[in-house]
């Protein structure tokens, strides 16, 4: 079983993140970390932030010449924005004198940032904290619910994903479907084909690309779509879509609510800040079909093989993984900090007043992407360990290989691979 925490607040000193269970002999390349971390930063209309913040990286347990020790993995991500809120986010006391002058005119812009921030934003995580947790201001509340805390997920997503790809070959892709109205999908439209699907191959095509996206048509209409919302001091939210390529059949079980893949997907998936809807595969167009239309037919093609005609079902039956392509979509909400101020009320006061805006993303679709990337390597990881077990990358890849070959010659799929038992 894979288990995982964070900790850390979006101004703190750092991010820390500990995972338990990674085999050990993974080989974690540094770069491919600070890789994923440096993709999540990235995309177009992303907020000064992501400009200048470094996301710097240390491994601080479980490692060991590049390779998992099968010890728990902890990790740091520090905030190179840390100097500039020292005061306001000392874990320290902090002299309360000192940071009350932040309400006089003139204070110094450190101790402007620790002035209370009484008016919450429809849409975040600041007044129902504030009721829940007794703090009079949001800056509490907020430092933990910003999405600041992906940067640790997309680091172990990073680390789950290369595990995926040693011991059993799964390899994963992410990209954006749609950012407020461009690319909206036509519920009327067909399943797609393998061929219309990106691949692990093109992620670096769609890392490119500003918005995330092979389709230059949709990502210019994406492009206008997040400058029309800025210049009229808007944000926007969109669809992101997790594809997995390589699971073998039966991750996941019918057995249960809680050990179904899909349910377990879903639920990493709405576990990311702002993540609002989940579909897998043609989940809502399906649900427009007749069953005839529905589902992905299963023939025997030339080689013998047994294939799905059709990738509708988003590679999962019965909460099981089936072999074929794993394609999971994320519906993210627009971002609450919303420049043209939405109503709100004061809670010092109770008067009608507006949101606070501050320095914010106007959207961060094409990030998302990236945290659901990770979410679903993590979930994958876990769920491959359930089924295959072993305390070492070798002893995973060896009980997967005599899974596969364990299937009966005439039910060979694609993924379980055309070798004769
Ligand atoms: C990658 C990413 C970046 C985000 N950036 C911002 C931001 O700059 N400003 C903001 O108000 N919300 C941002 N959000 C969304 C908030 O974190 C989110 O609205 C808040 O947690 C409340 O959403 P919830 O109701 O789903 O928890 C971002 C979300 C993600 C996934
Ligand atoms: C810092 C990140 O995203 C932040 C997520 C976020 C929010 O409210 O979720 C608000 C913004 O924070 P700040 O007000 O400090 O600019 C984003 O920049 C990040 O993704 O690394």
């Amino acid at each position: 079983m894979l288990r995982w925490l964070t900790a850390g607040e979006s101004h703190g000193p750092a991010l820390t993140a500990v995972m338990e269970g990674l085999p050990a002999g993974v080989r974690v390349e540094r770069a491919e970390v600070e890789g994923a971390l440096a993709r999540r930063r990235l995309g177009y209309g992303r907020g000064a932030r992501m400009t200048f913040e470094a996301d710097r990286l240390l491994f601080l347990g479980g490692m060991r010449h590049g390779l998992s020790l099968g010890s728990p993995l902890a990790l740091q991500i520090e905030n190179t924005e840390w100097a500039k809120w020292q005061a306001v986010m000392s874990p320290e006391p902090v002299e309360a004198v000192e940071l009350r002058r932040a309400d006089d005119v003139g204070a110094p812009q450190e101790l402007a940032r620790n002035k209370p921030l009484t008016r919450p934003r429809p849409g975040h995580a600041d007044l129902v904290g504030m009721t829940k947790y007794g703090f009079d201001e949001a800056r509490p509340v907020l430092e933990r619910a910003s999405a600041r805390e992906t940067a640790a997920r997309v680091a172990l997503g990073a680390v789950a994903a290369a595990f995926l790809e040693q011991a059993v070959g799964v390899r994963l892709v992410s990209h954006t479907v749609s950012i407020g109205r461009a690319g909206v999908p036509d519920l009327g439209t067909d399943a797609p084909g393998a061929d219309d699907l990106p691949t692990p191959d093109d992620v670096d095509l769609v890392d490119a690309d500003p918005v995330r996206t092979l389709d230059p048509e949709l990502s210019a209409a994406m492009v206008a779509e997040v400058d029309a919302a800025r210049r009229d001091g808007d944000t926007l939210g969109g669809v992101v879509e997790v594809l997995a390529y390589g699971l073998p059949p039966g991750l996941g079980s019918h057995v249960h609510w809680d050990r179904r893949l899909d349910a377990r997907l879903a639920a990493a998936l709405m576990g990311i800040q702002a993540i609002k809807g989940v579909e897998v595969g043609e989940g809502f167009r399906t649900a427009a079909r007749r069953g005839s239309e529905a589902h992905d037919e299963i023939e025997t093609d030339g080689a013998g093989l047994v294939r799905r005609t059709t990738l509708r079902s988003g590679g999962t039956e019965g909460g099981m993984s089936t072999g074929e392509v794993l394609r999971v979509r994320a519906a993210m909400k627009p971002i609450s900090t919303v420049p043209r101020a939405l109503r709100t009320v004061d809670t010092a006061t109770g008067e009608a007043t507006t949101a606070i805006h501050q320095r914010s993303d106007v959207c961060a679709v094409p990030a998302a992407g990236v945290v659901a990337e990770a979410m679903v390597a993590l979930v994958l990881a876990d769920a491959v360990l359930e089924k295959f077990g072993g305390d070492s990358v070798v002893e995973v890849a060896r009980n997967h290989a005599a899974y596969l070959a364990a299937v009966p010659q005439h039910l060979r799929t694609p993924a379980t691979g055309e070798v004769a038992p």
